[in-house]
């Protein structure tokens, strides 16, 4: 038997490689293809989307894209970058590779570096603190077909959660307290968390349970340690796709709501999204702001995600560490 390596793998959802029509179409036709995200029969699902939701969507989407792209790149492929680099300096002797699920560097591209550095043993973390089918499960299966070709596979862990991981509650509290000492403590703050379908949560994804645990650890904390009245803090659902009822409240309608009932300053915190992306960068803090100023709201702010600060990194650092130490 050989000696153990360890090498860490991080993954995300990914991202088009440029904010063009082209390449968003690219990239939502990989990701809208797995039946993980999308389950309806491929016969009537592919003609769909490739001849109707692919070139309607694309061009909007990368207009969006456009808005919000870094000198260095999408900002969920630069912070993720970030995030590897940085956790790669904290552990010299660790292999640690980052990938996306739907772009470049593929999960395949990531898993095959590893292997060529002498890793046997692989630590999966899904960057995704609250499991769902629609993602974490989704990684899990990149990680198999990644090897399915590999005549001997390495030992391998996966992360399945972190919803309520202390470290990573401590970092969220960080940062909505930070996020106060500049804008004041808010009338509501609303944690928005993306949505999936209902239907998923019934045939047995508890993504929606998991979301609530980790606000409702955040709540808790803020109301014993800083007199927060938990009535301030609620969950909503964002960014729902296609047809069939998703998770609610809903983020959009329950802002314009909040708004309509005399709510002037509103927040909005997205903590499962560990780095900034479209979905909270355009819809978010572009999208409700301006839903909540059109019905009457008046100060608004979104609180950035966790990104590469030192205490997302510090956060992931422990989750590794403790998943690392439990198994050799
Ligand atoms: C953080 C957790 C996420 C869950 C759960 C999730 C489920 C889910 N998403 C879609 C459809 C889309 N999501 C899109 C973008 C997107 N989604 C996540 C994360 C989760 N998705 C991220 C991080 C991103 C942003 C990527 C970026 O490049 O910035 C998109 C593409 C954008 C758009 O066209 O609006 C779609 C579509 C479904 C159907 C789903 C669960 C079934
Ligand atoms: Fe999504
Ligand atoms: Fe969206």
């Amino acid at each position: 038997m050989s000696k153990n390596k360890q090498g860490i793998l991080l993954v995300n959802l990914g991202t088009p490689d440029e904010p063009t029509a082209k390449a968003v179409s690219k990239y939502l036709k990989t990701f809208l293809s797995d039946s993980r995200v999308v389950d309806l029969p491929k016969f009537i699902w592919q003609p769909l989307l490739r001849g109707i939701i692919l070139p309607i969507r694309s061009p909007k989407v990368a207009k969006l894209y456009a808005s919000i792209w870094l000198d260095e790149g999408s900002p969920l492929y630069v912070y993720t970058k970030r995030q590897a680099q940085a956790l790669a300096q904290k552990m010299p002797d660790i292999p640690v590779e980052f990938a996306f699920c739907y772009s470049n560097p593929t999960v395949k591209m990531a898993m095959d570096s590893l292997l060529d550095q002498g890793v046997n043993d692989i630590l999966v973390l899904p960057l995704y603190p609250q499991y769902s089918c629609s993602t974490s499960a989704a990684v899990f299966d990149a990680v198999a077909r990644s090897l399915q070709k590999r005549r001997a596979i390495p030992s391998l862990r996966f992360i399945r959660d972190y919803a309520t991981f202390e470290p990573y509650i401590d970092a969220l509290i960080l940062s909505i307290k930070a996020h106060e000492m500049t804008h004041g403590r808010p009338e509501k703050l609303l944690f928005s968390l993306h949505g999936i379908p209902v239907r998923f949560a019934k045939q047995g994804d508890d993504y929606p349970i998991r979301c609530k645990a980790t606000v409702d650890a955040v709540k808790k904390r803020l109301e014993e340690e800083d007199g927060w009245d938990p009535e301030i803090i609620q969950l909503t659902f964002q960014s729902k796709f296609g047809k069939e009822p998703w998770l609610t409240p809903a983020t959009d309608a329950s802002i314009e709501s909040l708004a309509k009932n005399g709510v002037k300053h509103l927040q909005v915190i997205c903590p499962g999204f560990t780095a900034d992306c479209l979905e909270t960068l355009e819809e978010i803090s572009i999208g409700s702001k301006e839903i909540f100023e059109e019905h009457g709201g008046e100060t608004f702010s979104y609180i950035p995600a966790l990104n590469d600060s030192s205490e997302h990194i510090n956060l992931l650092l422990e989750l590794i560490k403790k998943n690392l130490s439990a198994n050799t």
